[in-house]
């Protein structure tokens, strides 16, 4: 039997896939016991983050061959813009986080993460914009899906698991890996470069939360 193509291309992102999703970070924040340190970096980094997301999820409206998939970007792009957005929101003052929200510099993982973003979505390549956005979310709803229950107490940390792991969180993922095992093979050796490049950001992503 042969694998999916979304599942050839997760085996070849070995061993940054595995690294990212049983990350130091993800089971510290599963388990509730994260440094408010991390958890403030790693979110301030990943409300920049958000940033370029949307101009991805812009480009997957633009360039994806079907309307039904269209549709669907553009609802996502409606719960990034708002639930996504609140809880950063929310979040930060729960931490005290202040002016560092805008002051900090970029990580050297975010800036990555925006340059690929970028690159992605100038390509006009839909399987290229496929392959960053299977990765951002399909990684997220692996290691979401683990976490043990009860989840922990403080919204914090509670929030940003099940805004990863929800029935329509999962629907998207399931769409994503069709949409990529349905046009990647075309563009094999585009969706694998940059396919592996994003997981290695992701890893170095969580990395950074404790630099
Ligand atoms: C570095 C990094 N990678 C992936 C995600 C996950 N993610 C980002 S936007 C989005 C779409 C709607 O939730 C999802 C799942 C993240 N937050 N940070």
């Amino acid at each position: 039997m042969t694998e999916r193509y979304s599942e050839q291309l997760r085996a070849l992102s070995e061993p940054d896939w595995s690294a990212a999703t049983e990350h130091r970070f993800v089971r510290e924040l599963c388990a509730g016991t994260i440094a408010p340190g991390p958890m403030r970096r790693y979110l301030i980094q990943d409300h920049r983050f958000l940033d370029s997301f949307l101009r991805l999820l812009g480009a997957a409206i633009a360039t994806a061959d079907t309307m039904e998939a269209r549709l669907r970007f553009g609802r996502s792009a409606g719960v990034v813009s708002g639930e996504e957005n609140t809880y950063f929101l929310r979040a930060f003052a729960s931490l005290g986080v202040g002016a560092e929200r805008d002051t900090d510099p970029d990580s050297a993982p975010t800036a990555g993460f925006k340059a690929l973003m970028r690159e992605a979505a100038e390509s006009g390549s839909y399987p290229a914009v496929l392959s960053v956005l299977c990765v951002a979310e399909w990684l997220y709803l692996d290691w979401a899906m683990r976490a043990p229950r009860p989840l922990p107490a403080d919204f914090v940390h509670a929030e940003w698991i099940t805004l990863h792991d929800n029935p329509d969180f999962r629907q998207f993922v399931s769409v994503l890996r069709s949409e990529l095992d349905r046009v990647g093979p075309g563009s094999d050796a585009e969706c694998r470069d940059v396919f592996r490049r994003a997981v290695a950001l992701e890893r170095q992503f969580l990395d950074d939360a404790y630099a």
